[in-house]
């Protein structure tokens, strides 16, 4: 039995591609690749579902669990935009997965040399630098954002920018799991193909023929002059706030309602609070209807209005028109699947891109048409805090 959080993570052999997706010390992380497929555009969802399927088909199952995650699992890592970008769906060789009091390794014959255990590297010494969108030229983005939306142009819009670290060496992805699970443990810590962070926003789970999500909009962050009550409190009768969380409640429910019978979307929000913001979190949950596997479901919720906007085609346009970087997988869908279509897939948030030496990391913020681009600068900020803490150590 594994006692506490870090230890499935503590499986992991090797510093770089490594899988992981762990929340409160549950979950899987695994290791080595026996397959990968790269899907490309809009049709990447229903490309990674085929794919995926023929392949687990194909493989002859020995399972002595029959738990959600046991059998052959692949871990997925969507592109947000139909274009530009590279979605990735892997096959671990080895994997280490924990549920309950449960635990459990499932492996691909014939079983590969076993990976020689490498101890867990600090990163030496980082130097940050602007990514693609600089500060300034964000605030700029935002306050033509505001200056759109007010023209009547689109009602919410998620803009984000990046941040690079530089490290003297190749960064050990495992340093910022096991920081980010520490810190994070209600969180889902991920690593798919380089894209390391920790989210609190659950896109899909579908399992045992449920369906649930967690969709947050809507922030706020500690600051000294009041207290944590005092914040929730006023984020909760904040009408903006609570007029950000409301677009990307809806989309989600109405993505998801052709497939689900009883669909339960709470009538108030809840407060979600972490070290380094507060959200507005809704819990929407139903029983699915007909055999829709959790990617196929992903494709009709993605992108919702928590990271995209509404109406989605019009947001869509304006973020690649005022952000004009490259998003690669940030806020795409990020988890794993089944060899029966059920899984788990967050949204890709508080997370950087690890390749070799560079991190670059992201953050967002939903716009309305009464945003302030400072506090949004600031919002970003707080948003930043996790996988920038994660690096620091
Ligand atoms: C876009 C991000 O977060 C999203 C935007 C939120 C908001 O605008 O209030 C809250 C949670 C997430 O849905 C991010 O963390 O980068």
């Amino acid at each position: 039995m594994l006692p506490s959080p870090a230890d499935l993570l503590a499986a992991l052999p090797v510093p770089t591609d490594v899988l992981a997706w762990v929340r409160n010390g549950e979950g899987l992380v695994g290791w080595g690749e026996v397959a990968r497929f790269e899907p490309e555009g809009p049709g990447r969802f229903a490309a990674a579902d085929a794919w995926w399927r023929e392949f687990a088909a194909e493989v002859d199952v020995h399972d002595e669990v029959g738990l959600p995650g046991t059998g052959p699992v692949a871990f997925v890592s969507m592109a947000f935009a139909d274009e530009p970008g590279r979605s990735v769906v892997v096959v671990p060789r080895v994997v280490v997965g924990r549920l309950g009091d449960t635990t459990w390794i499932t492996e691909f014959e014939p079983a590969g040399p076993a990976a020689r255990s490498l101890p867990v590297r600090r990163p030496s010494v980082l130097r940050y630098a602007e990514g693609e969108l600089s500060v300034p030229g964000y605030r700029a983005a935002v306050r033509a954002a505001v200056e759109r939306m007010r023209a009547g142009e689109v009602a919410k819009v998620v803009l984000a920018h990046d941040l690079t670290a530089h490290a003297e060496e190749p960064v050990d992805q495992r340093f910022l799991l096991h920081n980010l699970a520490a810190r994070y443990p209600g969180c889902w810590t991920f690593a798919v193909d380089g894209l390391v962070g920790a989210t609190p926003e659950l896109l899909l789970r579908r399992q045992d023929g449920r369906i649930a999500s967690r969709v947050l909009a809507g922030t706020t962050w500690p600051r000294s002059d009041m207290t944590l009550d005092a914040l929730a409190d006023a984020l909760l009768s904040s009408p903006k706030d609570r007029a950000e969380h409301a677009y990307a409640v809806r989309s989600l429910a109405e993505a998801i309602a052709p497939f689900c019978a009883d669909l339960s979307v709470p009538d108030e929000p809840h407060v979600l609070r972490l070290p380094n913001v507060l959200h507005l979190a809704s819990d929407v949950s139903g029983r699915a209807v007909g055999h829709a596997s959790l990617l196929r479901l992903a494709e009709a919720a993605h992108p919702t209005a928590a990271v995209g906007g509404t109406p989605t085609p019009d947001a869509l346009r304006l973020i690649a028109e005022l952000e004009g970087m490259n998003r690669g997988r940030y806020a795409g869908p990020v988890g794993w699947v089944g060899a029966d279509g059920d899984g788990e897939l967050g949204i890709a948030l508080r997370c950087a891109e690890v390749d070799g030496d560079v991190v670059r990391m992201f953050a967002g913020c939903g716009i309305v048409a009464d945003s302030d681009p400072d506090r949004e600068v600031e919002e970003a900020e707080a948003k930043f805090r996790p996988i920038r803490d994660a690096l620091e150590g």
